[in-house]
């Protein structure tokens, strides 16, 4: 078995999961947030900085790295985890969100998505088997069935007809995988902001037996809570014995709300999106360290924290370089993004181990929002 998933303890307050995933490359303790690394590198992190703050499995992206470097250089190097130099667990997705998102897209069909390369503009084609294809050559632990995550708003009428498609693509994708055995396929729900869609999709997903299962097209413009209507109306109908994996989901509040919701596995950029423009997530709320209003504050970024950038350097050092442009910079206010997320993933682990996972929740929201959001 590639990967499996071991229920721990659910927590008698919300009903939230304590869990462990056994991978080929380690053991992740769940809920979890995994760090995107689009490009083959969390940017500015090194595997080393990711294994001290406590990461056990990142992100990376098939659409990316077919476009460059390609996956044959990457299987020539020895897959991802020889590529990047990473001997922990590694994701990727199939590719489907990002070129819908990402390229110019020119055609979707039954056959798969014609599209021009975002890079070079050139006709490219991707299909349930080449998604497989390029995913077995990268060797991550997990790999995602080829899917399509319907544009939001939606009609009905398109909505319905994607997520049949995607249940088709979904059988196309075992029938292509050929490497079940070390690397574990993820089928993917859809069924856009339609309650009864999204009970169909996840019980024609889940009707396919796969080692975990994905929760698709949500965190795409619509409101947090319509997010949390359509994860209530999903995550029941998820075998409780297989993880549960929320795709783009990482602000606090989400990951929280996420997880009282039954979710085990959640990827953001945000964390080290907004690093690169100076924006931290603190225990005390929002900094944007790049403000003014920090230039003479020599005291640490968040008083709470143990993290290398919170010991080492104060708030005025770290605007100083945001505004400058150093490097350092976004290294250090990335360093403590994904930091302090992870930190808060292990809060929650604690807080549901203790059976107050609700408790927590009130008063992290009042501490990071300033009121019961
Ligand atoms: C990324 C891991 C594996 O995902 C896939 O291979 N396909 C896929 N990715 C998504 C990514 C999303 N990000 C957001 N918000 C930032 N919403 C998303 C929705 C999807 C989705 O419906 N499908
Ligand atoms: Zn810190």
């Amino acid at each position: 078995m590639a990967v499996r998933y071991e229920l721990i303890k659910i927590c008698k307050q919300t009903g939230a999961r304590l869990g462990r995933l056994h991978t080929p490359h380690g053991t992740i303790d769940t809920p979890v947030f995994m760090p995107v690394g689009t490009q083959a590198t969390v940017k500015t992190m090194s595997p080393e900085e990711l294994k001290e703050m406590g990461s056990g499995i990142i992100l990376s992206n098939t659409y990316h790295l077919f476009l460059r470097p390609g996956h044959e250089i990457v299987k020539e190097a020895g897959g991802l985890h020889g590529f990047i130099n990473w001997d922990r667990a590694i994701l990727t997705d199939s590719g489907g969100f990002q070129v819908f998102s990402l390229s110019d897209l020119r055609k979707i069909e039954e056959e798969g998505v014609s599209f021009r390369s975002h890079l070079s503009g050139q006709p490219l084609f991707i299909s349930p088997e080449k998604s497989i294809e390029i995913q077995n050559a990268l060797g991550a632990d997990i790999i995602m069935a080829f899917d399509e995550c319907p544009p939001y708003p939606a009609e009905r009428r398109y909505v319905r007809d994607s997520m049949d498609r995607t249940h088709r693509w979904l059988k196309r994708c075992v029938g292509a995988h050929q490497r079940p055995e070390d690397q574990a396929l993820f089928g993917i729900v859809q069924g856009g902001m339609y309650k009864d869609l999204r009970q169909e999709s996840a019980k024609q997903i889940t009707s396919v037996e796969l080692p975990g299962y994905a929760i698709g097209g949500l965190s795409v413009g619509e409101s947090k809570d319509l997010m949390y209507e359509m994860l209530e109306v999903t995550t029941p109908l998820l075998p409780q014995n297989k993880p549960r994996y929320l795709m783009g989901v990482g602000s606090p509040d989400a990951l929280v709300e996420g997880v009282i919701r039954g979710v085990d596995m959640f990827d953001c950029v945000l964390p080290t999106r907004i690093a690169r423009n100076g924006t931290t997530m603190t225990s005390q709320g929002r900094v944007v360290v790049r403000n003014a209003k920090y230039a003479r504050d020599f005291t640490p970024l968040d008083p709470e924290c143990d993290c290398y950038t919170c010991r080492n350097y104060s708030r005025a050092y770290l605007r100083h370089l945001i505004k400058a442009d150093e490097t350092f910079g976004i290294r250090l206010t990335t360093y403590h993004n994904l930091y302090f997320l992870l930190r808060l993933m292990e809060q929650i682990r604690q807080a549901i181990l203790e059976d107050r996972l609700q408790d927590f929740r009130d008063a992290f929201f009042e501490k990071y929002y300033g009121s019961d959001e």
